[in-house]
């Protein structure tokens, strides 16, 4: 192992993103990494393991966390030696969707002690080193919906939202301490997340909803949004190789989006900073132009247009 390896922390590593990143910086030729691969729930440690292949118990070890815990977060630093933690990747997430008149508080609790609470929870754990150290780097794993919000995932977005506004601030007074951000945000990828959410919103009934709101979320939005995955949808690996390149970097950036075929619908946003333009525009095409939609989602797939991962 390289003396100079740099240990990176990663939450969330049972499945999807946090298992792809954990698995190619521990693949690294260079071996500039020691990964510590983290899961709230052992038992799910074996495709994790199996796709390490040879760099488990070289680069890469894993070891429990749930950040949600006070008491897992302190347990898992004190299996790192000396508590060094160079990189931190918050990748740990739980997704939402569904009407805001059928969840219940507690449930969209949940997501932001997830989202929100648990990589803060993650960040006052490591920091105190780092600004000792003077060195470190705190990668997040936001979303476009961080940046815009999409109908029915109020919540989500809230989470990824509230991410965005914290790592901000925090990058301008961690800069001094040689500390960087960076805040990834990735568009629909093909990992758990939407069979989990899909699942949820098949068993749920959204009770005290009205039927027309219903109908929207049921006929409207999922299709569409199982339409936007199957057409610009990118894989964990894609991913992976970007938040890889944002953490091989001299001066990581503050903000990086994956998916170049995802801009033109976050460009909704950013060309108009009043909003309305993102708002009127997918407000008629949901509702008046459903078609047009679709087939927009299904253009956005065709081989003219910018390559998946962004930058390359
Ligand atoms: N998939 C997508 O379309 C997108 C995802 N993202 C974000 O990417 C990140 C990774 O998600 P993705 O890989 O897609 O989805 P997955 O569902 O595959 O992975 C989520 C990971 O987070 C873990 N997790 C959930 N709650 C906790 C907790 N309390 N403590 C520790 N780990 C926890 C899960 O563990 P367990 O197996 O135990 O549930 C799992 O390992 C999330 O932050 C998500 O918001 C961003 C943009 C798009
Ligand atoms: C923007 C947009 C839509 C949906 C976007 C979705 C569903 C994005 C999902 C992003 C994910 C899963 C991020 C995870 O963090 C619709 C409804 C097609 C309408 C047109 C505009």
């Amino acid at each position: 192992m390289a003396s100079e390896s740099q240990t990176v922390l990663i939450s969330g590593c049972s499945s999807g993103i946090g298992l792809e990143l954990a698995v190619q910086l521990a693949q690294d030729p260079k071996k500039r990494y020691q990964v510590v691969a983290t899961m709230r729930d052992l038992r799910k440690k074996e495709t994790l393991e199996a796709a390490a292949g040879k760099a488990l118990g070289k680069t890469l070890s894993v070891e429990q966390l749930d950040v949600c815990s006070d008491e897992s977060v302190a347990q898992c630093l004190s299996h790192i030696q000396g508590g060094q933690v160079d990189v931190l990747v918050n990748n740990a997430g739980v997704g939402l969707v569904g009407p805001l008149e059928g969840l219940s508080i507690a449930t969209m609790q949940n997501v932001f002690d997830t989202n929100f609470f648990g990589a803060v929870r993650l960040v006052k754990a490591v920091l105190p080193g780092m600004k000792r150290r003077r060195r470190g780097h705190i990668v997040v794993v936001s979303s476009v919906m961080g940046l815009q919000g999409v109908i029915f995932n109020d919540v989500y977005a809230a989470s990824k939202f509230a991410l965005e506004g914290f790592f901000e601030s925090l990058a301008i007074q961690l800069r001094q301490f040689n500390i960087f951000i960076s805040l990834v945000e990735p568009g629909p990828v093909a990992t758990e997340f939407e069979g989990k959410l899909l699942n949820q919103s098949a068993l749920a009934e959204f009770p005290g909803t009205d039927p027309d709101t219903l109908s929207y979320f049921r006929d409207l939005y999922l299709p569409l949004s199982g339409e936007l995955f199957r057409s610009v949808g990118q894989s964990p690996y894609d991913v992976a190789q970007v938040i890889a390149k944002v953490i091989s970097s001299t001066r990581p950036p503050l903000r990086t989006q994956t998916n170049a075929r995802y801009l033109p619908l976050s460009a909704l946003k950013t060309l108009s900073p009043s909003g309305s333009l993102y708002v009127r525009t997918t407000h008629r095409l949901l509702f008046h132009w459903p078609r047009l939609l679709s087939l927009g989602l299904r253009c956005l797939s065709c081989g003219c247009l910018p390559k998946r991962v962004w930058p390359g």
